[in-house]
């Protein structure tokens, strides 16, 4: 579902927290609002869910006006994700996750199905933790919790206030794979407020940038990467803003098919032949099923050795930030590029990295 706000205000007393902003979010995407502390972010979250009254101005959501529906109805029809204090303590994992669905008089079947699919989506094991109360769940475990509960009945859209912002920096990055894999499955119009803006290049298809509740900026993440507006952009961004945005490209957009792949269980004379008769560089192998067992890059060694064979590989989901770190700390310059089912489906190199990167200047 789309949102369109127009001409928004938001005023305490003579202080405007949000001063005329004019803002459309796509269908199913991630749109991160980034911006300093005060500058007006949640604010903005509240006001599309009525949790705060604007003071003027319209929104619509598919081209209806939200004022056309009952604010009980809208809230329920929003999912909301903020930081783990979100979790009601008295409450059990089930308890919580079925709150608005209980509200909407869902009958049970139908609850209890739908909260086994969303632990198997947010990979939280349903008989190990349905029925701990959230103070016996870790971080991570209680923001997955939080991401179910905002999901639980079925909304288009979802709000998420720094929803990974209590969590400690790995387990964050885990929480973000998660959250980009859950996103591909289920396709949702999410608005994301954080002030990591690490997290906004990693997360967001389109980045609103907020400064003292007016918009500084909105576009495509690469676009904001590429040409940032103004000075306060560019400061936002930080330096290394063209490194980060290796978080943000993903592995299977910068493949390249220089690769010959065999047969793991060919004899090695076989191998052996077939690489010096046809001079082969880089031999990826696969096994009898067709998955991805292990390569050889014969480029800078003079003799074939089938025991130098590796394992290493990364997946087709990883952005190239994590992919070129795996290659930096494995010491190689080609990776082959497997997909979720083992099997191969390209080989990632340094050169292509920096290529595409170059010539990224394109909307995603
Ligand atoms: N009830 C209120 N009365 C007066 N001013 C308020 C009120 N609520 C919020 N504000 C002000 O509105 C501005 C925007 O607040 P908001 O919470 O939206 O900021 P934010 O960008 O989400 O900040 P943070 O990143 O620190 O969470 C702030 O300057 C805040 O002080």
């Amino acid at each position: 579902m789309s949102i369109k706000l127009k001409n928004i205000y938001k005023k305490y007393d003579d202080f405007t927290a949000i001063e005329n902003i004019n803002i459309e979010f796509e269908d199913h995407k991630i749109i991160v609002l980034i911006g300093p502390s005060g500058c007006g972010k949640t604010t903005l979250l509240k006001i599309i869910n009525k949790l705060i009254e604007r003071s003027s101005g319209e929104i619509y959501i598919n081209n209806n006006s939200i004022d056309d529906i009952d604010t009980i109805s809208l809230r329920r029809s929003i999912g909301y994700v903020i930081q783990e204090i979100g979790l009601f303590p008295h409450m059990t994992v089930k308890e919580n996750i079925s709150i608005v669905p209980k509200l909407l008089k869902w009958p049970k079947k139908k609850i209890e199905d739908r909260i086994k699919y969303l632990m198997e989506l947010v990979n939280l094991d349903y008989e190990i933790n349905i029925n701990k109360y959230p103070a016996q769940l870790s971080g991570g475990q209680r923001q997955r919790v939080g991401v179910a509960r905002g999901l639980a009945a079925d909304p288009e859209i979802l709000l998420m206030d720094e929803p990974f912002g209590a969590i400690d920096p790995i387990n964050r990055e885990t929480l973000q794979n998660a959250f980009l894999e859950i996103q591909n499955k289920i396709k949702k119009t999410i608005i994301f407020v954080t002030h990591d803006i690490r997290e906004a290049i990693k997360l967001g298809d389109k980045i609103a940038i907020l400064n003292k509740g007016k918009i500084e900026q909105y576009d495509n993440t690469i676009n904001i990467i590429k040409r940032p507006k103004n000075s306060f952009v560019r400061n936002l961004l930080g330096e290394d803003s063209e490194f980060k945005a290796l978080e943000f490209i993903k592995v299977s957009e910068s493949l390249s098919q220089n690769y010959t792949v065999l047969n793991i269980n060919n004899y090695e004379d076989q191998v052996f032949n077939m690489i010096k008769n046809n001079n082969l560089k880089f031999i990826i192998f696969n096994d009898e099923n067709n998955k991805f067992s292990g390569y050889l890059d014969l480029m800078n060694k003079d003799k074939f050795n089938i025991e130098k064979i590796k394992k290493l590989n990364v997946k087709s989901d990883f952005s190239l930030f994590d992919s070129l770190n795996i290659m930096l700390k494995a010491g190689v310059s080609k990776i082959p590029v497997i997909n979720n089912k083992n099997e191969i489906i390209g080989l990632l190199e340094f050169e292509s990295i920096f290529k595409h990167f170059s010539l990224s200047e394109v909307n995603k």
